[in-house]
């Protein structure tokens, strides 16, 4: 399958509009193609414990939350 786009405005009744980025993923997503149509899943890049944050790189930003606090700033994360 090659690259797709996929519309997040439409609620469909799962989490996956709910997972945010991380510059260290503990999972990735995949796009497999079920009856037909294109399907994305989360995929465990690691044992992920429970209670852990389930996180995947968005990919290329510039994303404003992925910037480093500036001194004396404390609200910003790098992650
Ligand atoms: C697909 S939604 C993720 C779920 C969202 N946090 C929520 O509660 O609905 C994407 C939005 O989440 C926020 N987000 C994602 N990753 C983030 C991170 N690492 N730090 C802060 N905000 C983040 C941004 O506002 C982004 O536009």
């Amino acid at each position: 399958m090659g690259h797709a786009r996929c519309d997040g405005t439409t609620e469909d009744g799962s989490f996956g509009r709910l997972v945010n980025d991380s510059s260290h993923p503990n999972c990735k997503v995949q796009c497999f193609e079920e009856e037909g149509l294109p399907s994305l899943y989360f995929v465990a890049l690691r044992d992920i414990l429970p209670g852990e944050e389930v996180v995947y790189n968005y990919g290329a930003g510039p994303y404003p939350w992925r910037k480093k606090p500036k001194a004396g700033q404390e609200s910003a994360n790098d992650d």
